[in-house]
């Protein structure tokens, strides 16, 4: 689905605190499997999710997504990629206060043009599927933090997407809430969807729910199974 080839990224480019947080990754991420990227701290797990994710370019470097390159495409199209293609869990959940969990849920299909009416209907159906139905009215704020995770979950499946992100999904989670998440992630995987996420928890990295694991050290990728 998504092929790196000799990607670098650079922080801080021809400063003297330039920084290469990845230097010289070759991947392949597989559709409708679960992968995990493994690694310390400042290994570049983050650094490469959000390349293969277009929130971020590449120093040097080929991303292609389903052959086609596009490492050189210009930010709109890479928005458009961005928003159709993959949904996005952040470690921080990263949710709008103020809004309901409804409203966040669909925040990122408004400029999709669907009509609302059947967005609601879709985050219902989403919320109805993770047993959160019963809280769809209610500020993000007032809600648990694996309430909220999965309110951010919903929001990255409003628009279907075929990548499923997520960095350091457990990081914030209890070992029950993470094992419930795991269990969602099961389901999800069941559907087919492709996954990749960044871990350090051996509860997720471990499990038989992620089919292959990347393990990642000093900006390279060192062990693949
Ligand atoms: N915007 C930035 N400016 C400068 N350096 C950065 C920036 N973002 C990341 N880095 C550096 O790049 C390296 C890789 O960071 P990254 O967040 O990808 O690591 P990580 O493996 O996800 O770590 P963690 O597990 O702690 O989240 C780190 O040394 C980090 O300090």
């Amino acid at each position: 689905m998504i092929e790196l080839h000799a990607i670098r990224k650079a922080f801080n480019q021809g400063h003297e605190n330039e920084y290469w947080a990845l230097d010289g990754i070759d991947l392949s991420i597989e559709a409708n499997k679960v992968t995990a990227l493994r690694g310390p701290s400042g290994s570049g797990k983050t650094t490469l999710l959000t390349i293969i994710g277009c929130l971020a370019r590449p120093t040097e470097g080929r991303v292609r997504l389903e052959g086609e390159d596009i490492s050189g495409l210009p930010e709109r199209f890479l928005t458009e990629i961005r928003r159709k293609r993959f949904g996005f869990i952040f470690q921080q959940f990263n949710l709008i206060k103020g809004l309901s969990a409804l409203d966040n849920i669909i925040l990122p299909a408004y400029p999709t043009g669907r009509p609302r009416r059947e967005l609601l209907e879709r985050a219902e159906e989403l919320l109805v599927g993770l047993k959160l139905g019963h809280r769809r009215h209610a500020k993000v704020e007032w809600l648990s933090g694996g309430e909220q995770q999965r309110v951010a979950i919903c929001r990255a499946l409003i628009n279907d997407p075929e990548l499923l992100i997520a960095d350091e999904p457990t990081a914030n989670l209890d070992t029950h809430l993470a094992n419930e998440f795991m269990g969602i992630l099961e389901s999800l995987a069941g559907q087919g969807r492709t996954i990749l996420l960044t871990s350090h928890d051996p509860l997720v990295v471990e499990s038989d729910v992620v089919q292959r694991v990347i393990d990642m050290r000093d900006g390279r990728i060192i062990d693949s199974r």
